[in-house]
């Protein structure tokens, strides 16, 4: 029986070459992701995000916030993060996508975007303390949104709807060859919630 109507196959590479993107669609019943979207919004320690970009400090109006395995350590963007500890929503949500992709994680970052006008910037998620080319699960909640993909040479672009529940899988060498972004739209205008499922390899304990 099949449940969420899922029409999407999960093995299917969305990339033509040097990288596989898995798009899993909906891995949930609708109301069970409204019950975590509305859970995560009330329960998350959301903050804007600090970056140093050129000496200065930027606050943006995305909020953040990173969970872990403790003790954590995180750099990206000049800035150290501090990884709280799973909330129980977190943990299961975890395991969900450990039991979709055969993979495991030890921390996640989580985007609140407030509305459509609020999204990221071309990126690869390749800081010196991730494990290198390892799998990323990004678990999306409220709002779809497009998300796209830039090869870093050939510049060819490659763009995925993401729904309410789904579950998207970057893995092998897709952040050393591929940019990706979540671009602003007018289009939208209620909040989405995602999170990235991670593994950091560099365990700093002070
Ligand atoms: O919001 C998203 O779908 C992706 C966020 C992202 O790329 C990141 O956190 O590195
Ligand atoms: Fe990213």
């Amino acid at each position: 029986m099949n449940l969420f109507s899922n029409q999407n196959n999960p093995d299917q590479n969305w990339l033509p070459q040097d990288g596989v993107v898995n798009y899993h669609g909906p891995i949930m019943a609708y109301d069970e992701a409204n019950a975590y979207y509305k859970k995560l919004m009330e329960t998350i320690a959301w903050k804007n995000d600090v970056a140093i970009i050129y000496g200065k400090r930027i606050e943006t109006k995305r909020k953040v916030a990173w969970y872990g395995d403790l003790p954590f350590e995180y750099t990206y963007s000049n800035t150290t993060k501090h990884a709280l500890p799973w909330t129980p929503e977190l943990l299961e949500l975890k395991k969900l996508v450990e039991e979709h992709t055969g993979e495991s994680f030890n921390s996640c970052l989580l985007n609140l975007y407030h509305s459509g006008e609020e999204g990221m910037v071309w990126h690869s998620d390749a800081e010196k303390d991730l494990k290198k080319d390892g799998a990323i699960g990004s678990l999306s909640f409220g709002a779809e949104r497009k998300f796209s993909f830039k090869h870093k040479t050939t510049k060819e672009k490659i763009s995925i709807q993401l729904e309410h529940g789904s579950l998207l899988v970057m893995k092998g060498t897709t952040q050393t060859h591929w940019l990706h972004r979540l671009p602003p739209t007018k289009m939208v205008r209620s909040p989405r919630i995602n999170l990235t499922f991670r593994t950091i390899e560099t365990i700093q304990v002070h």
